[in-house]
C-alpha cells in the first residue's frame, strides 16, 4: 500500500500539523492577489506593521482566552494568532521550514539548561 503524500491535497483538511504546512503554502501565494478578495491579501497590501500589530493582538487574545475564557476559546484564538504569524513569516521573509528546524535543533537541549548558559553567574 502507498503512503499518502504528506503534501497531498489531504493535508489541507488533515487535523494535524500538516495543516501548517498547507495554511503557510496559502498565505505565501496570496502575495500580489488582490486585496478586494483576500483578507491576506489586505493584510500584506498594510504593510509589516500592521501584520506585526495583528500578531501582537492575537497572542494577547490567546493570553485573555487562557485566563478568563477557557479551552475553547484557547482552541480558536491559538488558530487566529497562527493564521497571522503565518502571514508575518511570509512578509518578512521566513519560510516556516527554518521555524521547524530551529524548533527540531533544540530538542534534547533542556530550557533551564539553555537558560543557565545564557545567565551569568
Ligand atoms: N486561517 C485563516 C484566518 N484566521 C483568521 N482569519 C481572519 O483574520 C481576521 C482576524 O479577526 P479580527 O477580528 O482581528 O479582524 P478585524 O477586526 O477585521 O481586524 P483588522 O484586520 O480590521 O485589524 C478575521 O477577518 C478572520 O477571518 C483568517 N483569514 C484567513 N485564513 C486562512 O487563509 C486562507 C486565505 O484567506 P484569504 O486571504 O481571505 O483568501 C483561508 O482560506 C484560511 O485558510
Amino acid at each position: 500500500m502507498t503512503a499518502p503524500e504528506p503534501d497531498g491535497p489531504a493535508a489541507a483538511s488533515a487535523p494535524d500539523a500538516r495543516v501548517l504546512d498547507h495554511l503557510n503554502r496559502v498565505v505565501a501565494d496570496r502575495k500580489g492577489a488582490d486585496p478586494a478578495t483576500s483578507y491576506t491579501a489586505k493584510l500584506f497590501a498594510k504593510g509589516p506593521n500592521k501584520i506585526a500589530q495583528k500578531v501582537g493582538e492575537e497572542a494577547t487574545e490567546v493570553v485573555i482566552a487562557a485566563v478568563a475564557e477557557g479551552r475553547d476559546s484557547v482552541v480558536t484564538e491559538s488558530a487566529d494568532l497562527l493564521y497571522h504569524l503565518s502571514v508575518l513569516w511570509a512578509q518578512t521573509g521566513v519560510t516556516p521550514d527554518e521555524v521547524w528546524a530551529e524548533l527540531a535543533r533544540r530538542f534534547g537541549t533542556s530550557g533551564l539548561d539553555e537558560k543557565a548558559s545564557r545567565t551569568p553567574g
